[in-house]
């Protein structure tokens, strides 16, 4: 069996920053690819990343580097760019066999795809995995007790979880890739709709009504895509789900409550250097939705909401009006 030493991250934004961190906290050697030339001098020079994750210290063991050429020869490597960006960073990615591990959330527009898929087309000859779950980036660089989900082929998901596992970091090994990523491309749009709840002070017993509609949702389109409901209903669906709607620490939540203030998506959108994923994935998910047939009205509804098509009382008011049904449906 494979064991994995030398890690290499692919994103040098808040979230590959953390896992970065966390694989190199003990002095492990970690490679990091980021985009942004500042970000490779702050890290390399300062030990910390202060665009994207600022107040972590940093291991000097974590080395960033602004070419790809240097993500050859490692061990496995964590894929951490936004969906919109993956495709092109996958095809620039130097060849070899080492597993890709991709930890982004959300689906491509146009082509529907997930990060695995994208890997299928561009990686085909390497493993694939996914890492999702409830992982707030400060607090996982911070050393504060995190679980998370690594869903791949059984014998690679538990040599990865055994290589990530730290006291604090507790990987759950899992088969399903597609619930694992469907988990968390959902969660994201659902978090937009809960901070949108929040910003037009709509109460709490709202919130909760669209945490579970919203689940709902997020199980119709699962199942439909062979996702297995105990993982929809785990870390990666139900536990990020849970984490992202009742925090404005997540992007997608604080987000929504700009929008339930009434504040413009475009300004809100504008001269952005983090993402909003949910923002991204949403139009694209309800697309899918609707060409599978699947009813999902929260996630249509923040589609039209960040495209600007519908006002957020309209939107509400829509969404209340709809005929009464069984829960169950
Ligand atoms: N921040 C968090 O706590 C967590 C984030 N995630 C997911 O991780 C993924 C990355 O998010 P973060 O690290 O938080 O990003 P971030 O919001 O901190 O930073 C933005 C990232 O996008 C990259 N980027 C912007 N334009 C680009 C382009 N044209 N080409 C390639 N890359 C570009 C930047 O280089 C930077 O790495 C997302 O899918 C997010 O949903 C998952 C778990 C936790
Ligand atoms: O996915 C996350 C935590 O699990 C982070 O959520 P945001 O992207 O909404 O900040």
């Amino acid at each position: 069996m494979t064991s994995y030493r030398n890690f290499g991250v692919v994103g040098g934004g808040a979230w590959g920053t953390a896992l970065a961190q966390l694989l190199a906290a003990d002095g492990a050697p970690v490679r990091l690819w980021a985009r942004e030339e500042d970000v490779v001098a702050a890290i390399n020079r300062e030990h910390r990343n202060p665009v994207f994750l600022p107040g972590a210290a940093l291991s000097s063991s974590l080395i960033a580097t602004g070419d790809l050429a240097d993500m050859a020869d490692l061990d496995a490597l964590l894929i951490v760019v936004p969906v919109p960006f993956l495709r092109a960073v996958l095809a620039d990615l130097p060849p070899g066999d080492a597993p890709l591990i991709f930890c982004s959330k959300g689906m491509e527009a146009g082509s529907f795809a997930f990060p695995i898929d994208m890997a299928r087309d561009l990686a085909p000859l390497r493993p694939h995995a996914v890492l999702s779950g409830p992982t707030f980036a400060h607090e996982v660089a911070a050393g504060l007790p995190t679980a998370i989900t690594v869903a791949a082929d059984a014998e690679i998901a538990g040599t990865l979880a055994q290589a990530l596992a730290r006291p604090h970091f507790r990987p759950y090994v899992s088969t399903d890739v597609i619930g694992a990523e469907i988990g968390g491309a959902v969660k994201n749009i659902l978090a937009i709709a809960c901070g949108i709840v929040d910003g037009a002070g709509l109460g709490l017993n709202a919130r909760a009504a669209l945490i579970s509609r919203g689940f709902a949702e997020m199980t119709r389109f699962g199942l439909a895509r062979g996702a297995q409901a105990e993982t929809l209903a785990g870390l990666a669906g139900l536990g990020d789900l849970v984490l992202t709607c009742t925090s404005s620490n997540s992007r997608n939540f604080a987000l929504g409550q700009g929008l339930g203030r009434g504040e413009a998506v475009e300004v809100l959108m504008a001269d952005r250097r983090t993402v909003a994923e949910g923002a991204f994935s949403a139009p694209v998910v309800a697309a899918a939705a609707r060409a599978d047939g699947i009813d999902m009205p929260i996630t249509e509804t923040v589609a039209r909401l960040v495209a600007g098509e519908v006002r957020v009382g309209d939107a509400i008011q829509a969404l209340l009006s709809r005929p009464l049904r069984p829960e169950g449906r």
